[in-house]
């Protein structure tokens, strides 16, 4: 009896003093929903929707712009509105990333990559280092670029005309992991050594997409449950997919380790001035070893793990949602073709088309407003206590960016649901700046995603270069039910694979590849 009224009053004691600490703070911090011990605002989040970026953007609505919430064990702020992803992405309190779990194993335990290192010593150099080799040799010099992709383009154009001429009735699929994803890994290992696999059939190509892959749908299993408890990765890691990611990042790393021993072999970068990023890397290594930790060999393997994840599985979706959106929209996908036709012609699209097109850029906006690829940005850590709204942020506070709620606030986004390009573009014809900077797929300030350029210069030429030579139409399987326009949630969102019609446009009879 006496046991029992201990425990009563010891747990009665223990919710009282939880109670009142937690009265006090949640004055102090952002408005959000209760935090519980332990479970933090879980109940509420999985409680509101069981897909989680639907269930924060619901929260949002009711807690504001710049939201406290508790996933777990982890204090997070999510911020909901153009201004305030502004003010914390673009700012200087918030620039280290949280770099917990995977991200940690990843880099071997230290602080080397680019991704989630913390602390301008280590990030700041190695950005500053990659935005200089990338200028000089990689996708930050566009004559260096343009060679590349040209290249790329023509062979996926080609691949792509084999499959629809071998598909009965030219219907090809477009899945996440298919085609699109090998080419646009391909492209980035172009990036990195200069030079590209000749076909989409090649062993080691196929070996790193199908680790990349892995990586992201293993991602999706326990990103949640991980993201709110990273300790659990040593109990459970199995059964939240963390054995699986471990085992992809081993594939990142085994095809990596071949390019870099392939660089060193060739020994370029022992003479004169280097031709590729890897050969850069290499020198740097050579000529800095007092700075080992920052530049060595396990830091050149993570940073292209870094350039692989961020760069592939964001880029290949986006296009992905851009033929899907066409070609489920095929009025846009017409005033999409006839700009190119009247602006370009049958001549190939180049790089500097780009400006005159109006339209294409309106539509490339619309795709990222629409299917937000990157729904949370990459989180950030805040790396001292400040002040937002009169109520504190303290250090140590995972940053996420609600893009749902960014891209579909009906008072600056008339229709948010309606896939509609006009709304970037003036009465005059052109394209509206202050909404045209709303769209930020790429994030703000310090940490803005070092693969901007490649991005958008690569999501242009693809897109365009299909759109000249295809129109895409709905196969009869989708006569009675459409393919679903849903986001799966993951570290990028995508859309479920689908199958596209490839008609030839009839002008192009001649051939418009380069
Ligand atoms: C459509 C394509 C892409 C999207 C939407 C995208 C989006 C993003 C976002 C939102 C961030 C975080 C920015 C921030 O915290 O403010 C980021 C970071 C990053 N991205 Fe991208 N990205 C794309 C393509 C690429 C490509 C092609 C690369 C090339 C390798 C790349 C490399 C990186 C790297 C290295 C970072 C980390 C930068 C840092 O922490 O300092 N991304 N990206």
């Amino acid at each position: 009896m006496f046991l029992m009224f201990l425990v009563f009053a010891t747990t009665g004691c223990a919710l009282y003093l939880w109670l009142l600490s937690e009265l006090s703070e949640s004055k102090t911090r952002l408005p959000g929903p209760m935090q519980f011990p332990l479970v933090g605002s879980m109940i509420q989040v999985i409680t509101t929707h069981p897909v989680g970026f639907i269930a924060i953007d619901k929260l949002s609505q009711i807690y504001g712009d710049a939201m406290s919430i508790k996933l777990g064990i982890v204090d997070c702020v999510f911020v909901s509105s153009y201004e305030s992803v502004k003010y914390f992405y673009g700012g200087e309190n918030c620039v280290d990333r949280p770099g917990t779990g995977i991200w940690l194993e990843r880099q071997f335990y230290k602080k080397i990559r680019v991704l989630s290192a913390n602390g301008p010593s280590a990030w700041g150099e190695m950005r500053k280092f990659i935005t200089q080799s990338w200028s000089s040799c990689g996708p930050m010099n566009r004559d260096w670029l343009r060679g590349i992709l040209k290249e790329e383009v023509t062979s996926f154009l080609k691949y792509v005309e084999e499959l629809a001429s071998s598909s009965p009735g030219r219907v090809v699929p477009f899945k996440a992991s298919g085609f699109v994803k090998v080419s646009f890994t391909n492209l980035l290992t172009a990036t990195l050594v200069g030079k590209r696999h000749e076909n989409y059939g090649d062993k080691k190509l196929l070996g790193l997409v199908a680790a990349l892959d892995k990586f992201f749908r293993a991602s999706r299993i326990g990103i949640s449950v991980m993201t709110a408890y990273p300790w659990l990765r040593f109990l459970f890691g199995r059964y939240f997919g963390y054995h699986t990611q471990l085992e992809s990042v081993a594939g990142i790393h085994k095809y990596s380790k071949e390019l870099i021993s392939q660089r060193r072999k060739l020994g370029v970068y022992k003479n004169g001035e280097p031709t590729c990023f890897i050969d850069a890397f290499l020198q740097r290594i050579e000529s800095e070893k007092e700075n080992a930790h920052l530049f060595s060999n396990e830091a050149l393997l993570v940073t292209l793990a870094d350039f692989y994840t961020a760069g592939t599985e964001t880029s290949s979706n986006w296009l992905l949602f851009a033929i899907l959106l066409l070609m489920t929209h095929p009025e846009k996908q017409e005033k999409l073709y006839q700009e190119l036709r009247v602006k370009v012609g049958n001549r190939p699209i180049e790089l500097e088309d780009r400006n005159e097109l109006i339209y294409t850029q309106a539509v490339i906006l619309e795709v990222f407003r629409w299917g937000k690829v990157t729904v949370n940005l990459e989180s950030r850590q805040a790396i001292r206590d400040f002040e937002y709204n009169g109520r504190i942020v303290k250090k140590g506070t995972t940053i996420l960016a609600n893009m749902c709620r960014v891209y579909n606030t009906p008072n600056v986004w008339k229709d948010p649901q309606v896939f509609r390009p006009e709304r970037f573009i003036n009465e005059d014809g052109q394209l509206i700046k202050e909404k045209a900077e709303r769209i930020i797929p790429f994030g703000l300030g310090k940490r803005i995603c070092l693969g901007e350029m490649l991005a958008k210069d690569s999501g242009f030429m693809y897109l365009t270069t299909l759109v000249q030579k295809y129109r895409f139409e709905l196969p009869h399987e989708y006569l009675r039910n459409p393919p679903s326009l849903e986001l799966i949630e993951g570290i990028t969102t995508c859309v479920a694979d689908y199958n596209a019609k490839l008609v030839k446009r009839e002008t192009n009879t001649q051939t418009i590849c380069y």
